[in-house]
């Protein structure tokens, strides 16, 4: 099984090439067509489902909301040029950084 930066660098990647494809033939291309305002909305429906299945659902729901949750962020990440590795740095910066902490300081500005 690849790991987990592996599946996501490579649905990056596929994600890209497939903006150029046909939107009859690509869903990735379809939404591309269809312009950024339904690329973000189809992100937000995808969240709703995730947070939905995560209160009601079982686990296989979730496990594949989340799954279209994923993807869906990357095509907006992609629409929008903002490459994952950014997404990943970001994440290493805040590593051991507790959130609380992180939002204590913010309050003191
Ligand atoms: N991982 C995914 C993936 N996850 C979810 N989806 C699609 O995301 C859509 C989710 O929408 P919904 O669940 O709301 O279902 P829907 O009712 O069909 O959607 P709407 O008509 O409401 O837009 C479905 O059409 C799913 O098939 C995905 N489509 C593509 N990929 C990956 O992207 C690659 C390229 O896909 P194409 O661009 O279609 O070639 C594929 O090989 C996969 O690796």
């Amino acid at each position: 099984m690849a790991g987990a930066m592996d599946t996501l660098v490579r649905l990056e990647r596929t994600i890209a090439e497939r903006r150029s494809a046909s939107p009859q033939e690509s869903y990735v291309a379809k939404l591309h067509d269809r312009g950024l305002p339904v690329i973000a909305r189809k992100l937000g429906e995808e969240g709703v489902e995730a947070v939905v299945a995560g209160l009601s659902g079982d686990r296989a729901e979730l496990t594949a909301e989340a799954a279209d949750l994923l993807f869906h962020l990357l095509v907006l990440l992609g629409a929008r040029d903002v490459p994952l590795a950014d997404v990943l740095a970001e994440l290493d910066r805040r590593q051991g950084v507790s959130g609380l902490a992180e939002k204590a300081a913010r309050k003191e500005d």
